[in-house]
């Protein structure tokens, strides 16, 4: 079963107009495996800027543009806030949803996250859904039942069918910034746990739906993670703000068979 492989920069609270045009002109002549995705995602204010050099270097046909986040509302009375069809007025074809950033620091709950996921697929958005323990959860031995419960409100939500349009990308909390990876089997084996969870509801879906891994990726370990069976990729932070190492990282995502 063919499933696409994705690998997506997240710029989090980082980057420039300079880091805008050095990224596009930087991927124009990125060469990618059959079946390989490669997704910027910039703070809003550079969302129009990436979609226009991408395009002025003839790179928007192999990079999408991502956003980091959007508002579970359309429009109206919501000071800060910024909707889907602003993203889509950018050419946002991508948005990452439930970074644990977002969930620790700005206190989003997974009811409210499925509510941003469901805005999202509404607005033909691909959400790119993020899940992950912390290591207190994982010490204690709780990583399934936190990916579990952080997972079930999405189902509940906007049920398992729409999945098929959603990317789901686990990043362990304690590997976040922090240059702790998890190992290739520690990540392969709760990946596995994510597709047989969604595989016991609908093995089609689960076979579809690719699960990206995020946590300290880098150009030295993204080789040994993407070979995995169950990663489809990743979701890089601080490895996604320098242009080569970046490169380095997509070339290295070969594609699933
Ligand atoms: O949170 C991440 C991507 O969303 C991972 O960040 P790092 O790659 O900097 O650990």
């Amino acid at each position: 079963m063919k499933r696409q492989t994705i690998v997506a920069a997240n710029w989090k609270m980082n980057g420039s107009f300079g880091l805008v045009t050095e990224m596009s002109q930087g991927l124009a002549d990125l060469q990618l495996a059959n079946d390989v995705s490669v997704v910027v995602c910039p703070s809003a204010p550079f969302l129009a800027a990436l979609t226009d050099a991408l395009e002025h270097e003839k790179a928007s046909e192999h990079i999408s543009v991502g956003a980091q986040n959007v508002s579970e509302f359309e429009q109206g009375a919501y000071t800060g806030e910024i909707s889907t069809s602003m993203l889509q007025a950018c050419k946002v074809q991508y948005v990452i949803l439930g970074h644990s950033e977002r969930r620790s620091i700005f206190k989003e709950t997974s009811t409210q996250v499925a509510h941003k996921v469901k805005t999202a697929l509404d607005a033909g958005l691909v959400p790119i859904l993020c899940i992950g323990e912390s290591e207190a959860q994982r010490t204690a031995e709780q990583t399934e039942t936190v990916l579990a419960a952080q997972l079930q409100p999405v189902i509940d939500e906007v049920g398992i069918e729409r999945f098929s349009h959603i990317v789901i990308a686990y990043e362990p909390v304690w590997a976040i910034g922090t240059g702790k990876t998890a190992s290739p089997d520690m990540a392969q084996a709760t990946h596995q746990f994510i597709r047989k969870f969604l595989a016991d509801i609908d093995k089609d879906i689960a076979a579809k739906t690719p699960v990206l891994y995020g946590g300290s990726v880098n150009a030295k370990n993204c080789e040994a993670l993407f070979s995995q069976t169950d990663i489809d990729g990743g979701l890089i932070g601080g490895a996604s703000l320098k242009v080569d190492e970046f490169k380095v990282i997509c070339s290295a995502a070969k594609g699933n068979s």
